[in-house]
């Protein structure tokens, strides 16, 4: 694995809004994307819990209720403000596809396709994203084993895949509401109901 090397951005503590642990903000050079980040919640020790969480702006940043990710972004501040731990923060929006093609995906949906379907009709995979920056974020952060806060069994697998060890999912759902009852519902059948599937 090529060790990308770690940059700090700050070297003080800054604080989260309704955190109460100390955070420590993290940039890296020599990844695919130069963007990506981390933060560290508290001073996490032993098999670390950790959430990598792929950018959605509609939903991280304007709390769009089409999707779960701002309330799962949310869910994972407050429980690593709990257990302390990382957030990985993956540029890859829209899982992968980016933004201008995600709401290409949403205007699809409107017309009855699933979050997958829409995506394939696109000429994309289900899912583009690729967790080799994250793994490599991992190894530089000096960790080869993590708890993967996540209800996705394919990002374990593909963590797993380029050498870092998930001991446990521990999951992290979002919120539902009427809006995005339809994605929450693809998403569960991708994994059968059953986050534990891949172990
Ligand atoms: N292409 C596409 N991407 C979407 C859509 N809705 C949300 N996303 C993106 O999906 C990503 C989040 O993926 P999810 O499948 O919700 O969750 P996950 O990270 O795979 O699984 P968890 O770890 O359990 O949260 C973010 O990058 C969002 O921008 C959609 O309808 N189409
Ligand atoms: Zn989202």
């Amino acid at each position: 694995m090529h060790a990308a090397k770690v940059r700090v951005r700050a070297v003080s503590f800054i604080p989260l809004n309704g955190l109460t642990r100390p955070t420590k903000f993290y940039t890296f050079d020599g990844l695919s994307r130069t963007d990506h980040f981390a933060i560290k919640v508290g001073d996490p020790s032993g098999i670390p819990l950790v959430r990598i969480h792929s950018e959605c702006v509609t939903g991280d940043v304007f709390g769009s209720l089409r999707c779960d990710c701002g309330s799962q972004l949310k869910r994972a501040l407050s429980k690593l403000d709990v257990d302390e731990g990382w957030i990985l923060y993956l540029r890859q929006e829209g899982r992968g596809i980016g933004l201008a093609a995600k709401i290409d995906a949403y205007v699809l949906q409107e017309d009855g396709l699933d979050t997958f379907s829409a995506n394939r009709v696109l000429g994309y995979s289900d899912d583009e994203r690729d967790y080799s920056d994250a793994a490599q974020m991992l190894a530089v952060l000096g960790y080869s084993t993590i708890r993967l806060m996540s209800g996705n069994p394919e990002k374990a697998a593909a963590l797993r895949n380029a050498g870092i060890q998930v001991t446990e999912l521990v999951p992290c759902a979002g919120v539902g509401t009427p809006f995005n009852r339809a994605y929450l519902e693809a998403k569960e059948a991708r994994t059968c109901g059953d986050p534990a599937r891949a172990f």
